[in-house]
């Protein structure tokens, strides 16, 4: 379908207005109801070099893909993974799928593994991730004692080698009580030698001010951004989020900050979560929400029907001008039994778990531009003159059609060259399952 020309023309595409820049002041060619706008895009030398509306030109002077209405978006931004988790639920399944069970079932599985078993499942989750259209991935990576020194070296490895096709970034994921010990210390420092993230694990207990003031002073030393789990319950007593945000304030931090999960806000009384709302957005923090790990991990009890869905004020968050992301979080470990890293499934069932279609107004930048901002990536998750042409197109003209298939013949452009989208078979995992136990 694309042609194998460096100068083409993509015809009568439906773009979402709010990943367009220029496209602020043409609301009178926008789609209404979707806000999408249906233009042709002209790629030149593997990137866009024109967005005119539809019909301005009357004759092309290169060859022409007429897309027929179909969407494009840009290609995705996955920003909260674990990959090095991922794709052993077979060895390491969770009996009971409660959060509890998960941490365990990890506990024991980690204590073999080694560095070709991590680069293993994380690059098959990756082959998944770029075969679906992603372009940057960052992940969490468990790091208490010697899991470091795995899981950090897998995934330098592994950035390295697939430096020229996705952008990868490192988040340490440690109990945050690791940051008042050496130990801690050193983990930033390598974190900072590899150009990563500073994260953890924050939870209520008697300590839990003093281990964020110090989590965030010792990214402050190192300027390094953040990325913390946080409030990953549905304890309304649980208020981590609004602990970071007070500490981020007092401490004048400079780096970005991004929150992950902060399920309990969503339990806690009106007045409450106004007003930590307002003290992240003051903050400056990003939120990134899991929607698919959540409903999977959160209410679960055993034999009793789940009540709440498990995500945070997604809506609320994003009124008071707080950027709100949504991200794939686990596959197929023992917080999440399942998922592909496909960024628009998690789009498309967040769209029906937190009903962002009432109206979907920009919501297609929480898997695109925000989370991009957010990762430092200005050019990354948008459509634009002089940027990279890596797009996904998809048959679907309007958001009903888009989220009620699942794609898999989506077209994925890389540099404008469309990409083999074939998915790695899980049987390439098989010897990793039975070998350790
Ligand atoms: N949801 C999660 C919490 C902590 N660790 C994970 O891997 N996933």
């Amino acid at each position: 379908m694309i042609p194998h020309t460096s100068h083409y023309w993509l015809k009568n595409a439906h773009v979402p207005a709010s990943l367009m820049l220029q496209s602020r002041d043409r609301p009178s060619s926008l789609a209404v109801q979707d806000q999408l706008r249906l233009v042709d895009v002209e790629i030149m030398n593997g990137a866009i070099a024109r967005i005119i509306p539809v019909r301005t030109l009357t004759a092309f002077d290169h060859p022409v893909v007429d897309l027929q209405g179909g969407m494009v978006f840009p290609c995705f931004v996955d920003m909260h993974t674990h990959l090095d988790k991922g794709h052993l639920w077979e060895r390491a399944p969770n009996l009971t799928g409660t959060f509890a069970d998960g941490l365990e079932t990890i506990r024991q599985d980690a204590e073999q593994w080694n560095i070709e078993d991590v680069y293993r499942r994380m690059e098959f989750g990756v082959k998944c991730s770029y075969a679906h259209g992603t372009k940057a991935i960052r992940t969490h990576l468990d790091s208490g004692g010697a899991l470091a020194e795995v899981t950090l070296e897998a995934f330098r490895v592994l950035r390295d080698r697939w430096a020229d096709r996705v952008i990868l970034q490192a988040v340490c994921l440690v109990s945050l009580e690791d940051f008042l010990t050496p130990q801690g210390e050193k983990l930033a420092d390598q974190i900072a030698e590899m150009g990563g993230v500073l994260g953890g694990f924050a939870s209520m207990n008697p300590e839990i001010e003093h281990q964020i003031d110090r989590t965030l002073a010792i990214a402050q030393d190192r300027t390094l951004d953040l990325d913390l789990h946080v409030d990953e319950n549905n304890n309304p007593n649980s208020i981590c989020l609004k602990i970071v945000a007070e500490t981020a304030l007092r401490q004048q931090l400079q780096q970005q900050i991004v929150c992950g999960h902060c399920c309990s806000l969503a339990v806690q009384p009106a007045e409450e979560s106004t007003k930590t709302i307002a003290l992240v957005k003051q903050a400056n923090i990003g939120i990134v929400s899991l929607p698919m790990c959540n409903l999977y991990l959160q209410d679960r009890q055993p034999g009793k029907t789940p009540h709440w869905r498990g995500i945070t004020l997604l809506h609320e968050l994003k009124q008071a001008g707080v950027p709100v992301a949504i991200a794939s979080d686990n596959c197929r470990d023992p917080f999440h039994s399942f998922g592909d890293h496909d960024a628009l499934e998690v789009f498309s069932l967040s769209a029906k778990i937190a009903h962002l279609d009432r109206p979907y107004e920009d919501w297609c930048r929480a898997i695109t531009s925000t989370p991009a901002d957010l990762m430092g990536l200005p050019t990354v998750g948008r459509i634009d003159v002089g940027l990279t042409a890596d797009l996904v197109l998809f048959k679907a003209r309007r958001y009903s059609e888009l989220l009620s298939r699942s794609q898999h013949d989506r077209v994925v452009l890389r540099n404008g060259i469309a990409i083999d989208t074939t998915l790695p078979n899980y049987a390439e995992l098989d010897d990793l399952q039975t070998g350790h136990h």
